[in-house]
């Protein structure tokens, strides 16, 4: 249970809240998309959760553990029970796909472990196993540099894979993919839901995507929670007040 209490932010420097006393309730197994308009705070909401963004109040509680009120020590040990994905990829792109993904079983330990290639040949085979549930084993020696978008988005997942997390947050992960890639990761990010029993909780600026995979919509506008519900309850009305009309840059 992912538990989101009171959770505000404004940033140095910027005179409006990002995020307004924010709550939320995750259950174990929920797949959530945040939906909003640029600037909504989607984004901040996301990365609040594992504190890549510190929020200024609130609490955020993993499975009854304040992750706000956690050490660095702490902290290392519950980032690797959530996963992520990025809109760019956040990949080591110098190295393989395969020791990418090999490091996503270090999720919470130092980073030099993985990059002294300190990997036994359980983790090898795992790794090599989650590339083939992405289908891309055969890529596993290929520098991420070389692979497109889509199969670094799916090196990522496989990634998140190796990881075993409980939950996988992801920021934007098809935003920068064409349709039909997109569609491809996101039926990878449904079976990690579906045959890994990860909850997740991504954004999207999909609202079509939303429906076809979530199984909770949250509605972010300026910073604050307008819609809560079911995909089928996403009304006309429901999609005004997430993107208010004068939107300009707001996707339909
Ligand atoms: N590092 C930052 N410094 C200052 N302001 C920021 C920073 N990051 C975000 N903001 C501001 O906080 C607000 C929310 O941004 P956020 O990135 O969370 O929105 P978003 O809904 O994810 O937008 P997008 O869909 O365009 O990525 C915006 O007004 C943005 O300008």
């Amino acid at each position: 249970m992912l538990e989101l209490r009171g959770i505000s932010k404004t940033y140095a420097g910027e005179k409006k809240p990002a995020l307004e006393r924010v709550d939320l309730r995750i259950g174990p197994g929920e797949f959530v998309v945040v939906l909003g308009r640029s600037g909504a705070g989607k984004s901040t909401l996301i990365r609040c959760i594992n504190r890549l963004v510190e929020a200024d109040e609130g609490e955020v509680v993993w499975n009854g553990r304040s992750v706000t009120g956690m050490n660095a020590r702490q902290l290392r040990c519950i980032r690797g029970e959530i996963g992520m994905v990025f809109q760019h990829f956040q990949l080591l792109t110098r190295l393989s796909a395969w020791t990418n993904v090999m490091a996503g079983g270090f999720a919470g330990m130092p980073l030099w472990r993985p990059l002294l290639g300190a990997f036994s040949a359980e983790d090898r085979q795992r790794a090599l196993a989650a590339l083939r549930e992405v289908g891309l084993e055969e890529y596993a020696r290929r520098r991420v540099e070389e692979l497109s978008g889509g199969q670094k988005q799916r090196v990522a997942i496989a990634r998140v894979l190796m990881q075993r997390p409980k939950l996988l947050l992801g920021d934007e992960p098809i935003s920068s993919l064409d349709a039909v890639t997109a569609e491809r990761v996101m039926g990878f990010i449904a079976g990690l839901h579906r045959r890994h029993g990860v909850t997740v909780m991504l954004n999207l600026h999909d609202v079509a995507a939303a429906r076809a995979y979530a199984s909770r919509i949250i509605g972010l506008s300026a910073g604050r929670v307008v819609f809560n519900g079911a995909p089928k309850q996403l009304t006309d009305a429901a999609l005004r007040r997430i993107y208010p009309p004068d939107d300009e840059d707001g996707a339909h």
